[in-house]
Protein backbone atom coordinates (compact mmCIF):
# COMPACT_ATOMS: atom_id res chain seq x y z
CA UNK A 1 0.00 0.00 0.00
CA UNK A 2 3.05 2.36 0.60
CA UNK A 3 4.20 2.08 -3.16
CA UNK A 4 0.49 3.90 -3.96
CA UNK A 5 1.01 6.73 -1.58
CA UNK A 6 4.54 6.83 -2.84
CA UNK A 7 3.53 7.94 -6.47
CA UNK A 8 -0.11 8.87 -5.42
CA UNK A 9 0.65 11.14 -2.37
CA UNK A 10 -2.86 13.03 -2.80
CA UNK A 11 -5.49 10.36 -1.75
CA UNK A 12 -8.60 11.12 0.24
CA UNK A 13 -9.00 9.46 3.51
CA UNK A 14 -12.02 7.35 1.53
CA UNK A 15 -9.77 6.61 -1.42
CA UNK A 16 -6.57 5.35 1.19
CA UNK A 17 -9.43 3.07 2.46
CA UNK A 18 -10.19 1.11 -0.43
CA UNK A 19 -6.86 0.56 -1.42
CA UNK A 20 -6.10 -0.83 1.61
CA UNK A 21 -9.47 -3.32 1.55
CA UNK A 22 -7.82 -4.92 -1.49
CA UNK A 23 -5.04 -6.96 -0.15
CA UNK A 24 -7.80 -8.35 1.70
CA UNK A 25 -10.34 -8.19 -0.88
CA UNK A 26 -8.07 -10.23 -3.66
CA UNK A 27 -6.61 -12.49 -0.98
CA UNK A 28 -10.31 -14.28 -0.12
CA UNK A 29 -11.72 -13.90 -4.09
CA UNK A 30 -8.42 -15.08 -5.66
CA UNK A 31 -8.36 -18.47 -3.75
CA UNK A 32 -12.13 -19.24 -4.71
CA UNK A 33 -11.98 -17.95 -8.32
CA UNK A 34 -8.68 -17.47 -9.39
CA UNK A 35 -8.36 -14.19 -11.65
CA UNK A 36 -4.17 -13.40 -10.40
CA UNK A 37 -1.62 -15.67 -9.82
CA UNK A 38 -1.24 -16.50 -6.52
CA UNK A 39 2.29 -15.25 -5.97
CA UNK A 40 1.01 -12.18 -7.45
CA UNK A 41 -1.51 -11.68 -4.42
CA UNK A 42 1.85 -10.89 -2.23
CA UNK A 43 2.97 -8.08 -5.20
CA UNK A 44 -0.66 -6.98 -5.23
CA UNK A 45 -0.06 -3.25 -5.19
CA UNK A 46 3.13 -2.86 -6.87
CA UNK A 47 2.32 -5.68 -9.74
CA UNK A 48 -1.18 -4.92 -10.56
CA UNK A 49 -2.45 -1.69 -8.42
CA UNK A 50 0.25 0.66 -9.22
CA UNK A 51 0.78 -0.91 -13.18
CA UNK A 52 -2.77 -0.06 -13.58
CA UNK A 53 -2.50 3.81 -11.91
CA UNK A 54 0.42 4.21 -14.67
CA UNK A 55 -2.80 4.84 -16.68
CA UNK A 56 -2.93 8.45 -14.51
CA UNK A 57 0.32 9.23 -15.62
CA UNK A 58 -0.83 9.65 -19.21
CA UNK A 59 -4.37 11.50 -18.52
CA UNK A 60 -6.44 12.21 -15.70
CA UNK A 61 -10.15 11.44 -16.50
CA UNK A 62 -12.54 14.16 -15.92
CA UNK A 63 -15.87 13.54 -14.48
CA UNK A 64 -18.32 11.91 -16.34
CA UNK A 65 -15.66 9.97 -18.39
CA UNK A 66 -16.51 6.95 -19.95
CA UNK A 67 -13.91 4.18 -19.63
CA UNK A 68 -14.20 0.74 -20.97
CA UNK A 69 -11.79 -1.86 -19.89
CA UNK A 70 -11.10 -4.67 -22.05
CA UNK A 71 -11.01 -7.80 -20.31
CA UNK A 72 -10.72 -6.70 -16.79
CA UNK A 73 -10.37 -10.34 -15.67
CA UNK A 74 -10.32 -9.53 -11.90
CA UNK A 75 -10.75 -5.77 -12.56
CA UNK A 76 -7.37 -4.49 -14.23
CA UNK A 77 -6.89 -1.78 -14.42
CA UNK A 78 -10.32 -0.79 -13.96
CA UNK A 79 -10.42 -1.38 -10.29
CA UNK A 80 -7.62 0.94 -8.92
CA UNK A 81 -8.77 3.60 -11.90
CA UNK A 82 -12.26 3.53 -10.64
CA UNK A 83 -10.94 4.12 -7.17
CA UNK A 84 -8.66 6.87 -8.17
CA UNK A 85 -11.14 8.35 -10.45
CA UNK A 86 -14.69 8.50 -8.56
CA UNK A 87 -16.22 11.10 -11.09
CA UNK A 88 -15.91 9.19 -13.84
CA UNK A 89 -17.75 5.91 -15.31
CA UNK A 90 -15.77 2.90 -15.73
CA UNK A 91 -17.56 -0.40 -17.94
CA UNK A 92 -15.91 -3.73 -17.21
CA UNK A 93 -16.34 -6.13 -19.51
CA UNK A 94 -14.98 -9.91 -19.52
CA UNK A 95 -15.97 -12.86 -21.57
CA UNK A 96 -15.33 -14.81 -18.49
CA UNK A 97 -18.90 -14.58 -16.04
CA UNK A 98 -16.50 -15.74 -13.09
CA UNK A 99 -14.41 -13.14 -13.54
CA UNK A 100 -17.08 -10.58 -13.68
CA UNK A 101 -18.56 -12.38 -10.63
CA UNK A 102 -15.57 -11.44 -8.34
CA UNK A 103 -15.27 -7.29 -10.16
CA UNK A 104 -18.80 -7.20 -9.34
CA UNK A 105 -17.92 -8.62 -5.16
CA UNK A 106 -14.88 -6.32 -4.93
CA UNK A 107 -16.80 -3.40 -6.32
CA UNK A 108 -19.52 -3.76 -3.70
CA UNK A 109 -17.43 -4.50 -0.61
CA UNK A 110 -15.62 -0.87 -2.01
CA UNK A 111 -19.05 0.49 -2.75
CA UNK A 112 -17.90 1.71 -6.08
CA UNK A 113 -20.56 3.42 -7.89
CA UNK A 114 -19.33 4.00 -10.83
CA UNK A 115 -18.19 0.90 -11.97
CA UNK A 116 -20.32 -1.45 -14.22
CA UNK A 117 -18.98 -5.33 -14.44
CA UNK A 118 -20.58 -6.65 -17.21
CA UNK A 119 -20.19 -10.23 -18.92
CA UNK A 120 -19.93 -10.19 -22.27
CA UNK A 121 -17.48 -9.41 -25.05
CA UNK A 122 -15.64 -6.86 -25.92
CA UNK A 123 -17.16 -6.57 -29.14
CA UNK A 124 -20.32 -6.22 -27.89
CA UNK A 125 -19.86 -3.58 -25.41
CA UNK A 126 -22.37 -0.87 -25.79
CA UNK A 127 -21.54 2.68 -25.07
CA UNK A 128 -19.76 5.47 -26.10
CA UNK A 129 -16.25 5.93 -24.22
CA UNK A 130 -13.41 8.76 -24.13
CA UNK A 131 -10.89 5.66 -23.22
CA UNK A 132 -10.30 1.87 -23.80
CA UNK A 133 -8.20 0.90 -21.39
CA UNK A 134 -6.33 -3.14 -21.31
CA UNK A 135 -4.12 -5.45 -19.91
CA UNK A 136 -3.19 -8.61 -20.86
CA UNK A 137 -5.99 -9.41 -23.39
CA UNK A 138 -5.09 -9.14 -26.98
CA UNK A 139 -2.24 -7.51 -29.65
CA UNK A 140 -3.38 -3.76 -30.66
CA UNK A 141 -4.69 -4.42 -34.19
CA UNK A 142 -7.43 -6.54 -33.20
CA UNK A 143 -8.20 -4.57 -30.06
CA UNK A 144 -8.45 -1.72 -32.28
CA UNK A 145 -10.92 -3.10 -34.77
CA UNK A 146 -13.13 -4.25 -31.51
CA UNK A 147 -13.10 -1.20 -29.88
CA UNK A 148 -12.95 1.84 -32.39
CA UNK A 149 -16.69 2.63 -33.08
CA UNK A 150 -17.09 2.56 -29.75
CA UNK A 151 -14.72 5.87 -29.19
CA UNK A 152 -16.38 9.21 -28.56
CA UNK A 153 -15.29 11.83 -30.88
CA UNK A 154 -16.72 14.21 -28.54
CA UNK A 155 -12.90 14.66 -26.74
CA UNK A 156 -12.85 16.76 -23.51
CA UNK A 157 -9.27 15.75 -22.31
CA UNK A 158 -6.11 17.27 -22.99
CA UNK A 159 -5.12 14.21 -25.30
CA UNK A 160 -7.12 12.75 -27.78
CA UNK A 161 -9.49 9.64 -26.98
CA UNK A 162 -8.33 6.62 -28.02
CA UNK A 163 -6.86 3.39 -26.49
CA UNK A 164 -4.80 2.71 -23.68
CA UNK A 165 -2.74 -0.16 -23.54
CA UNK A 166 -0.34 -1.96 -20.81
CA UNK A 167 2.43 -3.45 -22.71
CA UNK A 168 5.85 -5.11 -21.93
CA UNK A 169 8.47 -6.25 -24.27
CA UNK A 170 9.21 -5.72 -27.77
CA UNK A 171 6.46 -4.12 -29.68
CA UNK A 172 7.72 -3.34 -33.31
CA UNK A 173 5.85 -6.17 -34.85
CA UNK A 174 2.79 -5.99 -32.86
CA UNK A 175 2.97 -1.61 -33.81
CA UNK A 176 3.67 -2.20 -37.92
CA UNK A 177 0.32 -4.66 -37.86
CA UNK A 178 -1.53 -1.61 -36.28
CA UNK A 179 -0.81 0.43 -39.21
CA UNK A 180 -1.75 3.49 -37.16
CA UNK A 181 -0.53 6.08 -35.53
CA UNK A 182 0.47 5.53 -32.10
CA UNK A 183 2.63 6.63 -28.33
CA UNK A 184 4.48 4.53 -26.39
CA UNK A 185 4.90 5.70 -22.79
CA UNK A 186 7.76 4.15 -20.59
CA UNK A 187 6.65 3.19 -17.48
CA UNK A 188 10.02 3.51 -16.17
CA UNK A 189 9.71 6.95 -16.68
CA UNK A 190 7.29 7.19 -13.53
CA UNK A 191 8.20 4.43 -11.46
CA UNK A 192 11.43 3.44 -10.40
CA UNK A 193 10.52 -0.18 -9.59
CA UNK A 194 12.34 -3.04 -11.11
CA UNK A 195 9.44 -4.42 -12.07
CA UNK A 196 8.02 -1.03 -14.42
CA UNK A 197 11.63 -1.47 -16.57
CA UNK A 198 10.41 -2.94 -19.82
CA UNK A 199 6.55 -2.08 -19.02
CA UNK A 200 4.89 0.19 -21.40
CA UNK A 201 1.57 2.46 -22.13
CA UNK A 202 0.41 2.22 -25.86
CA UNK A 203 -1.71 4.90 -26.56
CA UNK A 204 -3.68 5.30 -29.83
CA UNK A 205 -5.75 8.26 -30.64
CA UNK A 206 -8.97 7.73 -32.26
CA UNK A 207 -9.63 10.68 -33.47
C1 LIG B 1 -4.76 -12.56 -19.12
S1 LIG B 1 -6.35 -12.04 -18.64
C2 LIG B 1 -6.02 -10.36 -18.11
C3 LIG B 1 -7.02 -9.88 -17.12
C4 LIG B 1 -6.77 -8.45 -16.59
N1 LIG B 1 -6.90 -7.47 -17.65
C5 LIG B 1 -5.42 -8.34 -15.92
O1 LIG B 1 -4.53 -7.74 -16.50
O2 LIG B 1 -5.27 -8.88 -14.80
C6 LIG B 1 -7.21 -11.77 -20.18
C7 LIG B 1 -8.70 -11.61 -20.00
O3 LIG B 1 -9.27 -11.16 -21.22
C8 LIG B 1 -10.53 -11.77 -21.38
N2 LIG B 1 -10.88 -11.69 -22.80
C9 LIG B 1 -10.22 -12.20 -23.86
N3 LIG B 1 -10.84 -11.87 -25.02
C10 LIG B 1 -11.92 -11.11 -24.68
C11 LIG B 1 -12.96 -10.45 -25.41
N4 LIG B 1 -13.02 -10.52 -26.74
N5 LIG B 1 -13.88 -9.76 -24.73
C12 LIG B 1 -13.85 -9.68 -23.37
N6 LIG B 1 -12.90 -10.29 -22.63
C13 LIG B 1 -11.95 -10.99 -23.27
C14 LIG B 1 -10.31 -13.18 -20.83
O4 LIG B 1 -11.52 -13.78 -20.44
C15 LIG B 1 -9.41 -12.91 -19.64
O5 LIG B 1 -10.13 -12.72 -18.44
Amino acid sequence: MQIVEKYFPKLSPQQKAQFGQLQELYAFWNAQINVISRQDVENLYERHVLHSMSIAKVVKFREFANILDVGTGGGFPGIPLAILFPESEFHLVDSIGKKIKVVQEIANALDLKNVRAEHCRAEQADGDYDFVVTRAVTRIAPLYSWVRSKISRNHVHPITNGILALKGGDLDEELAELKRKSRIFELQDFFEEEFFETKKIVYVPIG
